[in-house]
């Protein structure tokens, strides 16, 4: 077993938890209220910006330069998607720049910010692969069982198309062999790290689920 195997296991109660969530299952049907996707793709745009950063930071903190490569080629690609996704839908849904980060939103993307630039690059990369790797999965699950014509397309397609696909690999194999060079303790810190990304990755769906706003 990969250690990125084990990782998959670990989470697996959350993995199963965002399959049964009802943004994603009304996100399939295509029935997603849309002041719920508006809030998802404008707190989206804010969390893809942070996420670049924190490619950034692996980037600039990494021994090999293929992982230099690498995490800028993924930086630059999470900017990349995030215009190309966020004009489709921002003119779509009258969507307005410049809004409050929401809990959830907060929570992550100051976890991936302060992981990687504070903790060893290992954790940093364990720390950013739910976002990878999530989103693969929930796209594909997604993907296999949209209805047509279903309003959410773009976004669906994204995630489940093969470039995507192709990205996750890349970072998957990368947090592999940073694992095998790490000792039991740091592979320990990865492990807390993915969990919480991973756990993040659940609440980001909620809160958009739930409107959820700062109560003061
Ligand atoms: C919250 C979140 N996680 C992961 C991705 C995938 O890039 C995304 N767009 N948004
Ligand atoms: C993980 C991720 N999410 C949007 S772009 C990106 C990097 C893929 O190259």
């Amino acid at each position: 077993m990969t250690f990125t195997d084990q990782l998959w296991q670990d989470i697996s109660p959350i993995y199963e938890s965002i399959l049964k969530h009802g943004f994603v299952g009304e996100l399939t049907e295509g029935a997603l209220p849309t002041a719920m996707f508006q809030y998802y793709i404008q707190q989206d745009a804010l969390y893809l910006a942070d996420f670049s950063r924190a490619l950034s930071l692996l980037a600039a903190r990494s021994v090999n330069t293929d992982d230099v490569l690498q995490f800028t080629q993924f930086a630059q690609n999470a900017i990349l998607v995030e215009r190309a996704l966020h004009e489709t839908y921002f003119a779509l849904y009258d969507i307005q720049p410049g809004t409050a980060k929401m809990p959830a939103c907060f929570a992550y993307t100051n976890f991936l910010l302060a992981t990687t630039s504070l903790q060893s690059v290992a954790v940093g990369a364990a720390a950013v692969l739910p976002c990878f790797w999530i989103y693969r999965e929930v796209g594909k699950y997604i993907y296999q069982r949209a209805v047509r014509e279903n309003p959410y397309h773009a976004w669906i397609d994204t995630y489940a198309g093969e470039a995507f696909d192709e990205s996750v690999n890349l970072m998957l194999a990368i947090t592999d062999r940073l694992a095998d060079a790490a000792g039991a303790f740091e592979q320990g810190l990865m492990r807390d790290a993915f969990r919480t990304s991973s756990q993040l990755e659940w609440y980001f769906w909620n809160d958009a689920y739930t409107q959820n706003r700062w109560l003061v």
